[in-house]
């Protein structure tokens, strides 16, 4: 587990994280999700021991993360701006690897690269954007560290490859404690990767989420009823979090599981209802509304 508590950072005037706390669970896919200069760098970067925060602290299974050696074992960090050297190919870049992960699996590495299509003899300079984002990932992965800390590394990724590399990511944390911790600016590009979402917003942690548990218990309603009375007593009835009117038609987002919403639809006798689950985008306008914010100043 890994527990960010109480923790900021500031370049000079600039504060980068400002008392985030999260915890990050296991065997999970955990999304740090925030717009441009929110702070998801900085704060993965202080995760990865790589920056020491000026408050708060950062453990992971248990032991402080900062100059510690034993905790550096236990994750894989890929960077947003990741340097190769110019004439490094990724069989060099495994073999430079294997020396800090004794437990790298280098058969997994010539499996992955085969079914990802990318030549591990061939030149990483000479590989696209995506294509070494690609290579990261299943170094990433086959260096079996317990946590993979991913910058960025999704942004960009075509929808083929980001389902190929969800279906990686299950099947480790189905075989081993495996978990991926992603930042990304891109709400609906961590939506079909991601089990929990944690929302940084100025550096701070706005809400922290699990996605299944956020979708079953926020739905959408639209609904028309027979009077302007039966609309008054639903709302009432419902844990509103936003209504809007179109014509006769009665638009609510309401808290509450799918068949617990309906019950109380349906004792309205209703002349039409449909209620449908959230995306994750608009789950998270209504919960950042919820708490004051507009979500357009958050992406
Ligand atoms: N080394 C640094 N020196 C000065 N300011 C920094 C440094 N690193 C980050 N910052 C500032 O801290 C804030 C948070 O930056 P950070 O890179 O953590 O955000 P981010 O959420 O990862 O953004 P992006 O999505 O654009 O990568 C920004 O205002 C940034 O300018």
């Amino acid at each position: 587990m890994i527990e960010v508590k109480e923790c900021s950072k500031a370049f000079g005037t600039v504060k980068a994280v400002n008392k985030a706390t999260l915890d990050v669970g296991v065997r999970e896919v955990f999304g740090l999700v925030g717009s441009n200069g929110a702070g998801k760098s900085t704060l993965l970067r202080m995760m990865a021991g790589i920056i020491k925060p000026d408050e708060g602290e950062i453990q992971i299974d248990g032991m402080p993360v900062y100059e510690n050696e034993e905790a550096k074992k236990l994750f894989f960090y890929i960077s947003d701006d990741s340097y190769f050297p110019t004439n490094y190919t990724a069989m060099d870049l495994v073999r430079f690897y294997r020396n800090f992960y004794p437990q790298f699996r280098t058969r997994l590495f010539h499996e992955l690269m085969e079914q990802f299509h990318l030549e591990e003899n061939r030149r990483i300079a000479t590989f696209s954007k995506g294509m070494k984002k690609q290579v990261l990932v299943i170094i990433g992965v086959c260096a079996a560290t317990k946590y993979l800390f991913c910058d960025e590394t999704f942004d960009g990724l075509d929808p083929v490859m980001r389902q190929a590399v969800k279906s990686l990511f299950a099947a480790e944390i189905m075989n081993r404690e495996f978990t991926p911790v992603i930042a990304s600016h891109n709400l609906r590009e961590l939506e079909d990767i991601c089990d929990h979402v944690g929302l940084l917003h100025k550096g701070g942690i706005l809400l922290s989420k699990d996605l299944e548990d956020m979708k079953f218990h926020i739905h959408k309603i639209q609904c028309v009823l027979s009077g302007r009375q039966q609309e008054k007593e639903l709302e009432k009835e419902l844990q509103v979090l936003k209504v809007q009117h179109q014509g006769s038609l009665l638009m609510i987002t309401a808290r509450g599981t799918r068949s617990e919403i309906m019950e109380k639809i349906q004792a309205k006798n209703p002349l039409f209802m449909e209620v449908l689950p959230l995306t994750l985008e608009e789950i998270f306008i209504s919960e950042t509304e919820v708490a004051g914010y507009e979500i357009k100043n958050l992406f």
